[in-house]
């Protein structure tokens, strides 16, 4: 019998935080040191197991930025395909509960006029977020 292998792409889910605060928006820059060196995204990381998409947001923005925050409101999940694996983002729209970042990972963060937000050099499957999010801001109004 012959039998065929089909190569299982591994599935990474991402949550991730647009915040927002008085009005502007935080981009973060990935370290030289990572993956896609130097690119903006939103904060946030790899689901562990066992963890909702809320846990791994709290927790991962802790790391990263020693921040709470709160949702607002979740945007829709943006998948991306990145050869070997597939990377599905899962943008929160967040406030900040404490104010005092500290930087642990990213090279340098950014607070940006919502509509300034192209201008930087994002990853891939963010160009989708950014769009959603203007989307949702439109709805606001
Ligand atoms: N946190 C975050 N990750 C993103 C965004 N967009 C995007 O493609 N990613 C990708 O999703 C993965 C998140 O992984 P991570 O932040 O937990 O850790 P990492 O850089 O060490 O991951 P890696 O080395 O596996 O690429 C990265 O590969 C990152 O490039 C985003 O907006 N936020």
């Amino acid at each position: 019998m012959i039998e065929t292998l089909f190569p299982v792409k591994l599935v990474v889910r991402v949550p991730c935080a647009v915040i927002e605060h008085n009005g502007k928006v935080l981009a973060a820059q990935r370290s030289k040191a990572l993956s896609f060196p130097l690119k903006w995204e939103f904060p946030g990381g790899k689901q562990e197991e066992n963890e909702t998409d809320e846990e791994t947001l709290f927790r991962e923005i802790r790391e990263e930025l020693d921040v709470e925050i709160e949702i607002l409101h979740k945007l829709p999940v943006t998948p991306k395909d990145q050869g070997w694996r597939e990377i599905i983002l899962v943008p929160f729209v967040c406030n900040l509960k404490t104010y005092k970042i500290t930087l642990t990972e990213h090279e340098q963060i950014l607070w940006l006029e919502p509509d300034t937000l192209s201008d930087l050099d994002w990853t891939e499957a963010d160009l989708g977020v950014i769009q959603n999010y203007y989307a949702y801001r439109e709805a606001q109004k």
